[in-house]
C-alpha cells in the first residue's frame, strides 16, 4: 500500500513515482527509455496517469517493460486536491465524449459526416491526433483533393444488372476492393476499437490490414478474428530487430496472410495539431528554457524508434527470410521506387502515411499516374496498393481504373469507430454503396472490367490542395 502522503515525496526526476490502474509505479530508472520522452511522465509525477496512459498504450504495456519491483503496490487515499484540474482535463486524452453532441448513426450518410461527428464527440486532443497531418496540413489535403481532380469518363448504355464488387487482394479474395487501413491510437476513437475493426471486417468480408501498433496484443487481435476471416500485418521494423523478428514469426504462426512493411516514418513527422493540442498553457510555467522542445512533440501514440539503416537489399532478404507470404512496402511515394518493389519481388503501396509524414509528397493519385506513365510493367508484376485521403466510393473506382488493386481508408474508418463496430459496419456498407453506384454509372459489372480508359487525368497536373479550416 502506498499513501498519499508517500507519493508526494516521489515527484522529481531523481524519483518519480506515478499512479497507474491504481497501482504505484517507480518511474524514475524508465522514464528516459520511455518512447514518448521523459517529459510527459514527469508531468504525472505523484499523480494519477491512467486516464491518459490507457487509449493509447497496449495492455500488456506495463508487463512488457517495467520489472516487477518497479510497481511499489496499490494506492491507497484520495488524490491531492491540485490534482483535481488536471485529472479532469486529462481525461480529454480518452475516449470520453459528449452524449449531447453525438448525432445518431441514422444521420450518417458519408465518410465526411462520421468525421464532422467524431470532430464533435471525441475529446478535442484524441481527434486532433486522429485528424493530424504534418506542417500545414498540404498534402493530408492534397491527397483528398487530388482523387477528386481526376475526372471519371462514363460509358453509357451498357446493360448493367448485378455488379459485383468482390476482388482479390494479394491473393485472398474480400466482398469490396476497398480495406481498413493499420493504423496505432484507434484506442482514442473506441476502447475496444482495434478490435471492433477487426469484427466489422469479418462481417462484410473486408480486409482489414492490422497494426502492430495497435492498442492490443496480436494475441488479441488474432483472437477476435472470426472463423475463415484473412487479415493481414504491418510492421514496424523496432530497434531491437529481434523483437519484430519473433512478432512476424509470431504473426505467421497465427495465421496473419500477409505482411507489410511501412517505411515512410524513420522519424515522426511534425504534427502540429497533435502538437498543439497537448500544450497546456494553464498547467506549465513558461520557457525560454533552451532544453524545451515543446515544439517538436512527436505523435501522442508512441513506439519505440524504428530500425533506420535498412536498404533495400537488406530490408526485403531479412523479411524474405522470415516468411514467403505476400509482402508489401508500405510508403512508396515515387514510380521509381515503386519500380524497385518489383525488381525485389515485393509489392509496392502507396503511401505518404495520410500525409502525416512528409509534408509535400505526392499523393498516391499522382504516384499511380506516373507509374503507368514510366514503368506500367509494375501493374503487370506487382499488386499496387493504394491509401490516402479516401472517402468516397468514386475515389476507389478512380483508384482502381489507373490500376490499384486494394485501397485503404485509415482516417474514416477511425471516425466511424466513435460509433463502435456499428458505426464502422456502416462505413462499409456506405462506401459498399457508393462503389456500386459509381459502377454502374461508368457502365461497369465488375472490377476487372476497370481500365485506365474509365478516367482522365489530365486536370491533376493543374490541381491544387485548398487547405480549409472549417474542423
Ligand atoms: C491515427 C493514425 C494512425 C496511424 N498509424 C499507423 C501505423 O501505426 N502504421 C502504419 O503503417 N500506418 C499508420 N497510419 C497510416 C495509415 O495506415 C494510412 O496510410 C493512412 O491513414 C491513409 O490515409 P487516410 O487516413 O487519409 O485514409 C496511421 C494513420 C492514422 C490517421
Amino acid at each position: 500500500m502506498v499513501t498519499r502522503t508517500e507519493i508526494q515525496e516521489h515527484i522529481s526526476r531523481n524519483s518519480c513515482w506515478v499512479i497507474l490502474k491504481g497501482n504505484v509505479y517507480d518511474l524514475t530508472n524508465f522514464m528516459d527509455s520511455h518512447p514518448g520522452g521523459s517529459a510527459v511522465i514527469l508531468k504525472y509525477a505523484g499523480r494519477d496517469a491512467t486516464a491518459a496512459f490507457e487509449p493509447i498504450h497496449r495492455s500488456d504495456t506495463l508487463e512488457k517493460f517495467l520489472k516487477p519491483e518497479q510497481n511499489l503496490g496499490p494506492f491507497t487515499g484520495s488524490l491531492p486536491t491540485r490534482d483535481a484540474t488536471p485529472q479532469s482535463s486529462e481525461s480529454k486524452t480518452g475516449t470520453g465524449t459528449s452524449p449531447e453532441k453525438k448525432v445518431k448513426l441514422t444521420s450518417i450518410i458519408n465518410i465526411r459526416d462520421f468525421e464532422v461527428s467524431a470532430s464533435k464527440s471525441l475529446a478535442p486532443t484524441s481527434f486532433a491526433f486522429l485528424k493530424t497531418g504534418s506542417d500545414d496540413e498540404y498534402t493530408a489535403q492534397w491527397n483528398r483533393d487530388s482523387w477528386k481532380a481526376i475526372r471519371l469518363r462514363p460509358r453509357i448504355l451498357r446493360p448493367i444488372e448485378t455488379i459485383d464488387l468482390s476482388t482479390s487482394i494479394l491473393g485472398n479474395t474480400y466482398s469490396a476492393p476497398f480495406f481498413i487501413c493499420p493504423t496505432g491510437g484507434s484506442k482514442l476513437a473506441h476502447p475496444t476499437g482495434d478490435v471492433l475493426l477487426t469484427r466489422a471486417a469479418a462481417k462484410h468480408n473486408v480486409l482489414h490490414w492490422v497494426c502492430n501498433n495497435a492498442g492490443c496484443t496480436q494475441q488479441e487481435m488474432t483472437d477476435a478474428r472470426a472463423e475463415n476471416q484473412t487479415t493481414y500485418w504491418q510492421i514496424y521494423v523496432m530497434n531491437d530487430i529481434a523483437i519484430t523478428e519473433q512478432e512476424v514469426k509470431q504473426a505467421v504462426a497465427n495465421g496473419y496472410k500477409g505482411f507489410a512493411l511501412t517505411v515512410d516514418a524513420i522519424r515522426p513527422g511534425k504534427r502540429e495539431r497533435d502538437i498543439r493540442s497537448s500544450i497546456n498553457d494553464d498547467d506549465a510555467p513558461d520557457s525560454t528554457d533552451e532544453e524545451d522542445n515543446s515544439f517538436s512533440n512527436g505523435p501522442k501514440v508512441k513506439r519505440p524508434p524504428v530500425w533506420s539503416s535498412f536498404d533495400w537489399v537488406s530490408s526485403v532478404k531479412w523479411l524474405r527470410g522470415l516468411t514467403d507470404l505476400p509482402i508489401a512496402i508500405k510508403g512508396i511515394q515515387t514510380w521509381e521506387d515503386a519500380a524497385l518493389c518489383m525488381h525485389y519481388g515485393v509489392h509496392p503501396w502507396l503511401s505518404n502515411h495520410g500525409g502525416r509524414q512528409l509534408e509535400g509528397a505526392p499523393s498516391a493519385a499522382e504516384t499511380l499516374v506516373d507509374i503507368r506513365r514510366h514503368c506500367p510493367e509494375v501493374f503487370e508484376k506487382c499488386e499496387v496498393i493504394v491509401d490516402g485521403g479516401v472517402t468516397r466510393g468514386t475515389d476507389i473506382v478512380k483508384a482502381l481504373a489507373l490500376g490499384a488493386k486494394g485501397v485503404g481508408l485509415g482516417r474514416g474508418f477511425l471516425y466511424s469507430l466513435t460509433f463502435g463496430e456499428a458505426g464502422v459496419r456502416r462505413a462499409i456498407r456506405i462506401l459498399k454503396h457508393e462503389v456500386e453506384v459509381a459502377m454502374a454509372l461508368l457502365g461497369v459489372t465488375a472490377i476487372d472490367q476497370l481500365n485506365p480508359s474509365y478516367v482522365e487525368v489530365s486536370s491533376l497536373a493543374f490541381a491544387s490542395a485548398f487547405p480549409r479550416s472549417y474542423l
